[in-house]
């Protein structure tokens, strides 16, 4: 049984803070908050203070992927089980947590290189989330959304997350035309929601270090909206609108400066745990999701000609 309850917040760096504000703010609605630094964009997306994290600096990479536990007991339980995997583990101080908001949090890398956190007790910002098109984002039980980590240590990767952190296998997709050797997107789910990861094979590792974040939102219009708020302000449409077969998600892509994207959705399904059993899927859409028009993500171009924008 896993300790992890959901995804809990997205940290992420980036040299174009600017249009990392038009995209998210202006273009996907996310709902400005505030926090500790006055550069560092924090955006609201229910009563915490922040879900995701958008710092300015020379690179573009994930700074920290954060998971949630219930409590203190499931923190210590998840960092010995980490310990003894012999991951190095390391309890940050009483500022760092309140840097995070929350009140405890451990950090350690996982396989991938990808900096891991895992905290509990969110500092609640009680005040109305004005969101851009008047949507809720869908999270509470369900967590923040889902991320797709990149891996050039697939086995070894998922074994961590599985074995190690407790997540459930939620199925999986061959990519790479499933000649052999046989590789796979493998989904992983530790709440209702179909996934809260999916780990992808990817030929370089390192920054940025995402795939995708994906998002998602009460109601079509506000994913419509946003589709053509994104697209007039110039940002490149990675997958046009589609139905994935897996969660059942009606979502479209947006590339994000760095090289990696966001993933905006809505009518996701749950998963039932007491009757799910895991699926191999053979096609990721029963419609839409073109990706003949994405420019190429960062963690599938080597690193001197990586898209950055
Ligand atoms: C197939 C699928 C099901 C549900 C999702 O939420 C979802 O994001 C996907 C696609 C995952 C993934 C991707 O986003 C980037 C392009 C990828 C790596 C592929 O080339 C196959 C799987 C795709
Ligand atoms: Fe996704």
């Amino acid at each position: 049984m896993t300790q992890i309850r959901g995804l809990g917040y997205l940290k992420v760096q980036t040299r174009d803070i600017d249009r990392w504000r038009e995209l998210v703010i202006d273009g996907l609605g996310f709902a400005e908050g505030s926090g500790p630094d006055p550069d560092t964009l924090y955006l609201r997306m229910d009563e915490r203070q922040a879900r995701l994290i958008v710092v300015p600096g020379d690179t573009d990479r994930v700074l920290a992927v954060g998971w949630e536990v219930r409590d203190q007991f499931a923190l210590a339980t998840v960092g010995r089980a980490v310990e003894a995997s012999g991951t190095p583990v390391k309890m940050l101080d009483e500022q760092q947590a309140a840097e995070r908001a929350v009140e405890q949090v451990i950090t350690f890398t996982d396989p991938a290189g990808v900096p891991v956190e895992i905290f509990f007790g969110p500092v609640l910002d009680h005040s109305p989330v004005v969101t851009g098109m008047a949507q809720k984002f869908v999270t509470g039980p369900q967590g923040m959304g889902h991320v797709v980590l990149p891996t050039t240590a697939m086995d070894e990767t998922v074994s961590f997350y599985t074995e190690v952190l407790g997540f459930l296998p939620r199925g999986a997709m061959k990519v790479g035309g499933g000649r052999p050797p046989v590789r796979r997107v493998r989904f992983l789910g530790i709440n209702q929601r179909h996934h809260s990861l999916a780990i992808c094979p990817a030929p370089f590792a390192g920054d940025p270090g995402l795939v995708h974040l994906m998002v998602e939102v009460d109601s079509l219009d506000a994913v419509g909206m946003a589709l053509d708020r994104v697209g007039k302000s110039g940002f490149s449409i990675s997958s046009t609108l589609g139905r994935h077969t897996n969660d059942k998600m009606v979502s479209f892509y947006v590339r994000a400066p760095g090289g990696w994207d966001i993933e905006y959705g809505t009518d996701g399904m749950l998963v039932d745990e007491t009757y799910y059993t895991a699926e191999e899927i053979t096609a990721d859409s029963y419609w839409g999701h073109d990706w003949s028009g994405s420019e190429p993500l960062a963690a599938f171009v080597p690193k001197s000609v990586a898209t950055t924008s």
